[in-house]
């Protein structure tokens, strides 16, 4: 996950300013520079963390913070508003056109993540109600337009190509026919070159004048480390770009991008790409952002994703089935797929407060394994086995081992696991004598069974 180093290391420093219980100014001078370490270990502009730790020593020597009865609490409070004022305060959205089509302009360096992500914002509008165009403006990779097309196809939204022939002319020629065709949103797919040039600037520039683009965004990807300061910096002098769209947030990137890109150039993120997926988007909230750094958690997003991916029938139709005790397989397996709509497991957990910061990568992953486990014994299990468990002899429990390429301990260990759902679902429609709230059963990469959700 990104941000972990640097979670890891502020929280340590944390860790031992609230050890100390009264701080003196002293501690916080030698707490601030491990923050600035932190940061710089971060791949986090040298000069941003300068003056990042320069505004938080400032505010946090005064007497208030001192003479406080938590100054540890202080310090990590004044760390998180900077944060957060740092990469822009409030939320940065795409400006609509009052006249539409709206046109967005995506640009970028090669396999930073355009293509992908011009189907992901069309995903994202379309599910508010636009009616997006997708517009395949790089004509210079053959395989660009075709993979334009069927991330298109993907999210069914149309692509608007001429094959090879002029961007600008496809440009201009596709905002007419989105204006025909009635699309309010156009999103230009244009060519990435491996470094910025001199020839792919000046197309991106034709095409910005024929066209005036109310956006132009900039995808970065967020594994180039220090150089998204200066990729973003070179496409903002030279096309006034309006804001940045962060990609591969969910890989181990070191983050540093998220933090520096605008206090560099001015110009906010918009949006993050947390994965492969096209749903796989999510619009960037500085605040949630530094507290998920900080190992916070970001319960906001995380009730968005649920309201969004989840479908409230199926929901609710679940919740009567626990209640009625007939909570069978199939519930168990559609549970699971539904889950996984959500996202990577790390990047879901990671959203939980106290969850975040203490989760590793190799407790999301041996979760995400076991999640695939559990998937695939109940697919080896014929129908009457998911709707009446107690079928499952050994024989056929052998024969579910085998199908799933697991061992009989895991069959037997998940058919427990139900077992203990439906006693802990007959306790909670009939109330628990002792009142008492209890933990799923279900144990995700050794972290205990979560509240609310059944794996
Ligand atoms: N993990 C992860 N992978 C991503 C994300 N966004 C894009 N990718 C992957 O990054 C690779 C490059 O993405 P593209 O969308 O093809 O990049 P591009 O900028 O259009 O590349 P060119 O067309 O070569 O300029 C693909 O394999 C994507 O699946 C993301 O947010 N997370």
């Amino acid at each position: 996950m990104a941000f972990e180093g640097l979670s890891d290391k502020l929280s340590a420093v944390f860790k031992k300013m609230r050890g100390k219980g009264k701080l003196k100014e002293a501690d916080i001078k030698e707490a601030m520079r491990e923050v600035r370490m932190a940061l710089l270990e971060a791949d986090v502009n040298y000069k941003v963390a300068k003056e990042f730790v320069a505004k938080v020593t400032e505010r946090a020597v005064g007497d208030e913070v001192l003479e406080s009865l938590t100054p540890a609490q202080q310090v990590i409070k004044i760390v998180n508003d900077e944060l957060t004022s740092l990469m822009g305060e409030t939320g940065a959205r795409i400006n609509f056109s009052s006249k539409p089509p709206t046109i967005v302009m995506m640009c970028g360096l090669q396999g930073s993540g355009k293509t992908t992500h011009s189907a992901k914002l069309a995903l994202h509008f379309k599910n508010q109600g636009k009616r997006p165009l997708l517009v395949a403006c790089d004509v210079y990779r053959p395989a660009a337009i075709d993979q334009l097309k069927v991330v298109g196809a993907k999210v069914n939204v149309p692509v608007f190509e001429m094959g090879q022939a002029n961007p600008v002319e496809i440009a201009k020629k596709a905002v007419s026919h989105a204006k025909d065709y009635g699309n309010d949103l156009v999103i230009l797919d244009t060519a990435g070159r491996l470094h910025i040039d001199q020839v792919l600037i000046e197309e991106l520039q034709n095409i910005k004048a024929q066209v005036s683009p109310q956006e132009i965004l900039l995808v970065i990807d967020s594994m180039i480390g220090q150089d998204a300061v200066n990729v973003a910096s070179s496409f903002n002098e030279a096309l006034g770009i309006d804001g940045v769209i962060l990609t591969k947030l969910d890989g181990d990137t070191r983050g540093g991008a998220a933090l520096s890109v605008r206090a560099v150039t001015g110009k906010p993120i918009k949006f993050v790409g947390m994965g492969e997926k096209l749903e796989d988007l999510e619009p960037f909230y500085p605040d949630r952002m530094a507290s998920r750094i900080l190992g916070m958690g970001d319960v906001l997003t995380l009730i968005e994703k649920a309201q969004t991916e989840l479908d409230e029938k199926q929901a609710l139709e679940m919740a009567q089935k626990m209640k009625q005790n007939s909570f069978d397989f199939n519930d168990m397996l559609s549970q699971m797929q539904q889950l996984k709509k959500m996202g990577p497991l790390s990047s879901v957990l990671g959203m939980i407060p106290g969850v975040a910061g203490k989760l590793k990568e190799e407790d999301a992953e041996q979760g995400e394994k076991q999640l695939q486990q559990v998937e695939a014994i109940i697919q080896s299990m014929t129908a009457a086995e998911r709707e009446k468990p107690s079928l499952i002899n050994p024989s056929r429990k052998r024969r579910i081992a085998a199908g799933s390429g697991t061992r009989v301990e895991d069959v037997n260990r998940l058919i427990r696991q139900h077992e203990q759902m439906q006693k802990m679902f007959r306790q909670m429609s009939g109330g628990s004598k002792k009142g008492k709230r209890r933990k799923m059963p279900f144990n995700i990469g050794g972290m205990g069974g979560m509240p609310g959700m059944p794996f």
